[in-house]
This record gives C-alpha cells, structure tokens and sequence, in this order.
C-alpha cells in the first residue's frame, strides 16, 4: 500500500486494485445520533458546541436512494462517496474529483471574499495577479483566475491530459498520460459578481482518445475535446451562493453535496437527487420576448395563463446565472431556456444535460437530445432547454422555440 496524496483532510492509499480514502477524524465534538429529516434548524444551541452535521450515510452502489440510507453519527463526504464504500469511481477519478473539489473551495472562496480579485496566490502558481507592463500587478479578473485555479489543480493531479475551457481559446495540453479530458466553464455568470449574484463552475469529464494519441498535440486535444456528450463518465457543477453545493453524476444518479464550512468538505445533503417530472417555473431571459419565435411566445404565453397541460399558473423566476438558474430547476421541476444560439455546446449544455438527464428530466436544443450532438467546434454556441420530463414534452411539442434573432444585447 503506498500513500499517493494527502489533501483537504483526506488520505489517499494505493493498493494493487483500488484505492482507499482515510478521512481522519476531528477533534470537534460528536453529535448524537440523528434522525433522517435532522436539519439544523434543529440543532440545539446550548448543548453542542458546533452544530452537527446532516447525517446521512450512503450505502454501496446501486443502493443510492434515501430509503436505503442509514442515520449515524458522521456524514458522507464527497471523497468517502466516491471511494469503496460509495459510488467505487476508481483510483483515478478519485484523484480527479479530489482536485477539482479543491478548486472549486479555494474559488468559493474568493468569491466570497472581500479581497475578492486583489487576492494574490501566492503559491507560486501564478493565480490572482498578473503583470501590467508597468511590472506591478493587476488584479486579474475573477473567471480568468478561476480558470488559472482549476488548470493549477488540474495539473498536479496528474489524471488530466488535456483542459479545454471556455475561457481559453484553445484546449491546454496537460500530459500525455493522463487518462481524462475535462471540459470547463470556470465561473459562469459572472458578469453578475459585482451585485453577489450565485455564480457557478460547471465541468465534464471524458475518457482520453487513445486511439488519437499519434496525432499532433494539437490536433488530439482538440479532438479529445470536443467528444459527444454521450462519452461523459461524469460532470458536475459547483454554486456558489448562500451555500456553496457541488452536484455531481457519474452516470448513476445525481448527487448534491454541501460545503460545511466548519470542516471544509463537502456533505452529501441530496442523495439521487430527482427532478419532478413537472414544475411550476419557467425561466428565460423574456426581454427578449419580441425577438422570439411563435412556438415560444405561444408555449410561454400559455403556462403563465394556466392554459398548459398542467392547468397550473406558472410563475418566472431568471437569475441571468445559468447554474443557479439549473440548481433551482433541478430541485423544483419546471424549465430553464436560453433559446437563443448563446450557450456553450462543451462546457455548459453537455455536462448539465448530463445531470439533468441523471435526475430523470431532460435536455434539448429545441430540437435534438442535447447528448446527441456531435460538436462540430469547440466553442460552439447552441440554444438550450432543460427541464421535468413533461414539461420539456409540452415545450417541444410548439416546435418553433429556437430564437433565431440574435442581435447582440448590451446586457
Ligand atoms: O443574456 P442572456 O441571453 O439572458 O444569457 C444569460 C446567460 O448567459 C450567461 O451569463 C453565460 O454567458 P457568458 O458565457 O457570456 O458569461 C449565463 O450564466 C446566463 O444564463
């Protein structure tokens, strides 16, 4: 058995198959047993000294709904779940998801923090600052140090052969052994961060083309890039707002899981995570409402009446922050559109139509199964539709719900 990492409180061992996850224990106090519906709400100030937990303990794959799971002191964090007793990722997706989780945190918390951008790495591996040609520093804005951030973490893991995000213009060839391709948008909506608005990285993750590994570097990783959604073995997405939460999929399920800030990992709060096969929100951007086609005026016009298949008044609810806009979709039904050609097929559409479709609902262009579609370019833009199963069927049944003017908006 040999120790490969030691990071963010956990230990990762090597054996010959697998590889095992420690977590050792801290020296806070024990909370009692707990109930399944234990919130904190419930926590009693005066006889614990830090509130405890949720306790829920996932049980072996295949086994990851929320009657199979057990309450005991403790919790599932994101690294137990992916090891032996959880979700049995493997060795090198263990290692992967132990990285990124780690990027995500260190942007959680920039995000939130009052230095925000002026925030200097510090670690030598050149995040928060770059040079004017002055020679002093300037602060760098916060998705292109989101972005140095992920690539930092991405590297050291050793795991990634190539990044690809959308806010390079070109995959960053990492090393020619790793065995995974991530895709990325580092910090999403943040052209919201000035007012506190949730923010969110998103990322998939695909196997390497080893049949591309003859051809030139550039030409494998793009190739390896820009693979069908269909190819992902797992993607997620990291919210940043009142809660940091990571959800993740690895192709059995959709799981949630919420950042403790007492102990730094990430809690397993939503287990199999299902979305209702029909809600009561829409959420589109409908300043654009004129510039729509038929199909969508009529579908909209029609849900907000109560006039739909449901009978139900819907309400609007648009963050303008597409993984907060997701987040909320994902756990009340209902639909999340940019119906015109302004998302990206790699780094947005893919990975979430992944999880959606993991939680039981559904994501199209309008047209096509968003998974379906080969990528034709890296970064290429599509109109995108996510949602409850039924209420992803009334939409596409109008058919004309593609925005085909795109001006250009100034916000
Ligand atoms: O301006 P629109 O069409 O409402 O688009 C808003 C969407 O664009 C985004 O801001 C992403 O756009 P960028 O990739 O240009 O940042 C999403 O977070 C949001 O859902």
């Amino acid at each position: 058995m040999a120790l490969l990492v030691f990071q963010d409180q956990h230990l990762l061992f090597s054996t010959k198959n697998s590889i095992l996850v420690f977590r050792p224990k801290l020296s806070r106090s024990i909370s009692p047993p707990l109930s399944l519906h234990h919130t904190r709400r419930n926590w009693n100030h005066s006889s614990e000294s830090s509130p405890p937990s949720l306790c829920l303990r996932a049980s072996k794959r295949g086994n990851m709904n929320s009657t199979k799971l057990t309450a005991e002191v403790g919790a599932t964090t994101l690294m137990e779940f992916v090891g032996k007793e959880g979700e049995d990722v493997g060795g090198d997706l263990t290692i992967l998801v132990s990285h990124l989780q780690y990027a995500c945190k260190r942007i959680a918390s920039i995000v939130a923090s009052p230095i925000g951008v002026e925030i200097s790495g510090g670690s030598g591996d050149d995040v928060g600052s770059s040079s004017s040609s002055a020679g002093r520093d300037v602060p760098k804005p916060l998705d292109i140090v989101s972005n140095d951030i992920i690539l930092s973490s991405l590297k050291k893991s050793g795991k990634v052969a190539v990044m690809a995000s959308e806010e390079d213009e070109s995959p960053v060839w990492i090393t020619d052994d790793g065995p995974f391709v991530v895709v990325t948008d580092p910090l999403d909506g943040s052209r919201n961060i000035d007012a506190s608005i949730p923010t969110g990285t998103i990322f998939g993750v695909y196997n390497r083309l080893k049949e591309l590994d003859v051809l030139n570097v550039e030409e494998k990783a793009l190739l390896n890039s820009i693979q069908s959604g269909g190819r992902l073995i797992a993607a997620g997405y990291v919210l940043y707002s009142s809660a940091t939460i990571l959800c993740i999929s690895f192709g059995s399920g959709t799981h949630a899981f919420t950042l403790d800030r007492s102990t730094g990992d990430f809690i397993l709060t939503r287990p199999s995570l299902k979305i209702p096969a029909r809600g009561q929100i829409y959420s589109v951007n409908d300043g654009r409402y004129f510039d729509w086609p038929d199909g969508l005026r009529k579908y909209i016009d029609t849900v907000k009446q109560g006039k739909g298949r449901s009978s139900k008044k819907y309400s609007s609810r648009y963050i303008c922050s597409l993984v907060a806009d997701f987040h909320r979709t994902l756990l009340y039904g209902g639909v999340t559109m940019n119906p015109r050609s302004h998302l990206r097929l790699v780094y947005e559409a893919n990975p979430l139509s992944f999880l959606v479709e993991q939680a039981g609902g559904r994501g199209s262009d309008g047209q096509i199964r968003i998974l379906s579609i080969q990528p034709s370019e890296l970064h290429q833009r599509l109109p995108l539709f996510l949602g409850s199963s039924d209420d992803m069927a009334e939409l596409e049944s109008y058919d004309d719900i593609q925005q085909k003017i795109n001006p250009g908006y100034q916000i």
